[in-house]
């Protein structure tokens, strides 16, 4: 596959269904089990030849990276560089949508898009298993953001896993505007582990999917909700819409979503919630049943 200049590569967010811990490696990662899936809200980006290796940022969250130089767009394009041939070069335009250290994997779905768009552009054409190994080494959600269909994820994020046949269903996505640390989440939880959870047949809906789920959890936002009191206001909001079939934290927090039935479920719960907290990122987006297209 080639890119050319004007090709936008998607960069979808990211949402943890479930997230149960399942134990903790001696390097201190911990092993989970999580049905990961995307929504169809996210950055976007695109990449063309250049003479050095630049980023541009733009977007309602350029600037709130940090510095350049540690944003894991550039981090995967080294990677790639250091694996394909030193002499590699280009601009990336990133347009960041998605807010940053949120749960929703932004800066991961960044970094797996710069795999794939670079990847093409440059001809390295690497095999899936080796973007894979390039993307373990960028952060734990890379992998599942490559892969970029719904998942079961094990491992510390590199085991996956296709989760056939969800259900067509509607998110409301909420965070409110506080960061969080992954690392300090996982710090602040304590007691012991939780056992995978896996269907005996994909839900048909998105009510038994929300049925379902709740047999489930996100072992992450108790702890999550200790270190950040908006988080339990943001799931309270949600749980209060009309039509939530269930409300949940997403990865480390703390954006959480709300699930529906109907698109206008969503839109109208996004409305009276965006309304109601105009200061909160409020988005109603639907669950990609389908594989990510990118480029
Ligand atoms: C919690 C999840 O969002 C679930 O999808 C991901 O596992 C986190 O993925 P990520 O943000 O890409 O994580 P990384 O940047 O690799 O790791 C950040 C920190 O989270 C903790 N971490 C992460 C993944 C994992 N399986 N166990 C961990 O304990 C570690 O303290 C690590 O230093
Ligand atoms: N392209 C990027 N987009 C977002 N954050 C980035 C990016 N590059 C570097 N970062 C840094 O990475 C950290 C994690 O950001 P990100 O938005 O990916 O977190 P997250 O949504 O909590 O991820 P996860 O759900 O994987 O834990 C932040 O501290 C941020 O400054």
């Amino acid at each position: 596959m080639t890119a050319d200049a004007a090709t936008a590569y998607a960069a979808p967010a990211k949402v943890n269904l479930t997230l149960h811990l399942l134990g903790k490696r001696a390097d201190g990662y911990h092993l989970l089990d999580s049905l990961v899936v995307f929504a169809g809200v996210g950055d976007q980006l695109q990449v063309a030849p250049a003479d050095s290796l630049v980023l541009e940022e733009s977007g309602p969250g350029a600037g709130t990276m940090g510095s350049g130089e540690d944003n894991l767009v550039l981090r995967a394009a080294r990677l790639l560089i250091e694996t394909c041939a030193p002499e590699l070069r280009a601009r990336i335009r990133l347009e960041k949508r998605l807010p940053v250290a949120a749960g929703l994997g932004g800066g991961s779905s960044d970094a797996a898009a710069a795999l794939i768009a670079l990847d093409a552009l440059w001809g390295c054409g690497l095999q899936a298993e080796e973007l894979q190994s390039l993307g373990a080494a960028v952060g734990a959600d890379v992998p599942v953001c490559l892969y970029g269909r719904p998942a079961w994820v094990g491992g510390i994020g590199e085991a996956l896993e296709t989760a056939e046949r969800m259900p067509p269903v509607w998110f409301v996505l909420v965070n409110p505007g506080v960061s969080l640390s992954t690392a300090s989440v996982f710090r602040a939880r304590s007691g012991g582990f939780s056992e995978p959870l896996r269907w005996h047949q994909p839900p048909g809906d998105a009510a038994t999917l929300a049925a379902w789920l709740a047999q489930g959890r996100n072992d992450l936002q108790a702890p999550a909700c200790a270190l950040e009191p908006a988080i339990p206001a943001v799931l309270e909001a949600l749980a209060a819409t009309p039509d939530c079939l269930l409300a949940r934290m997403s990865g480390s927090g703390a954006t959480c979503f709300g699930l529906y039935t109907e698109e206008a479920e969503a839109r109208h719960a996004a409305q009276l919630l965006a309304e109601a907290r105009p200061d909160w990122w409020v988005r109603a987006a639907p669950l990609l049943t389908d594989p990510i297209e990118r480029g």
